[in-house]
């Protein structure tokens, strides 16, 4: 049974679930992670080596999978890549095209992001997950960047959420304003379709 929260608590339940997530995840051992993230990776490729439309990534931080690896293989495949952009504090963000040895400045928290005025739209966005539920939505860092930015991006786009199994939680509490992912990509397989 879920039990329901006042917002109030919601956000501060989230604070601390947030916490517990990150630092649940730096404590696996790096060579565990990387095997996850070789796992991941192959599930990855395969739905993403056809895309049509552009595909946004992220560069990892905080143990997130580190799928740069695979961006310039499919770089080299000819799928046009992006990267997320916080350009206004509590706006949606904007997506720069990525190649590889473009040029990346600091963005927010000191991730970097292309030096580049031109945008995309993306139709594929992966989305890493600080925690995740089995109804597919995220828990990510507290900005509300990713439901925000998708609240705007109509059409035809899916999200794929990215983490490894071990950021599975029975629910995000989620509110109003959370979209669910199209599916999330785990070691183990795809958690929700
Ligand atoms: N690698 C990676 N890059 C990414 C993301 C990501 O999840 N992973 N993002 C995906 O969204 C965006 C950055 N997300 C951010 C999310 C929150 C805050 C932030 O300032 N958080 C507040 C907490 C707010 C609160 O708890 O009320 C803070 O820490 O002060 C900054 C950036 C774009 N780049
Ligand atoms: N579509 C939206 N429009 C306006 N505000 C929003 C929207 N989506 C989320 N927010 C605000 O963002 C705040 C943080 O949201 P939430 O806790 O879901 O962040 P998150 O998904 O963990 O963060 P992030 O996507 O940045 O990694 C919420 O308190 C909410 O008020």
């Amino acid at each position: 049974m879920t039990v329901a929260l006042t917002p109030a608590e919601v956000k501060q339940w989230r604070r601390s679930e947030r916490e517990r997530l990150i630092a649940l995840r730096l404590q696996q051992a790096a060579d565990l992670r990387s095997q996850w993230t070789d796992k991941i990776a192959a599930a990855l490729f395969s739905l993403l080596k056809e895309a049509k439309g552009p595909v946004s990534f992220y560069w990892p931080f905080k143990g997130e999978p580190d799928l740069r690896p695979m961006m310039r293989e499919l770089a080299g495949a000819s799928v046009q890549l992006a990267l997320p952009v916080v350009v206004v504090k509590g706006q949606p963000m904007q997506f720069r095209p990525w190649a590889p040895r473009c040029k990346m400045v600091p963005g927010i928290w000191n991730i970097p992001v292309p030096d580049t005025a031109e945008t995309v739209v993306p139709a594929i966005l992966l989305a890493p997950v600080v925690g995740f539920d089995p109804r597919g939505f995220r828990l990510g860092y507290g900005g509300g960047y990713f439901d925000r930015t998708l609240a705007q991006l109509h059409g035809d786009r899916q999200v794929f959420g990215i983490g490894y199994d071990c950021l599975e939680i029975p629910t995000i509490h989620p509110q109003g304003y959370d979209i669910p992912m199209t599916m999330i990509v785990t070691q183990s397989g795809r958690v929700v379709n």
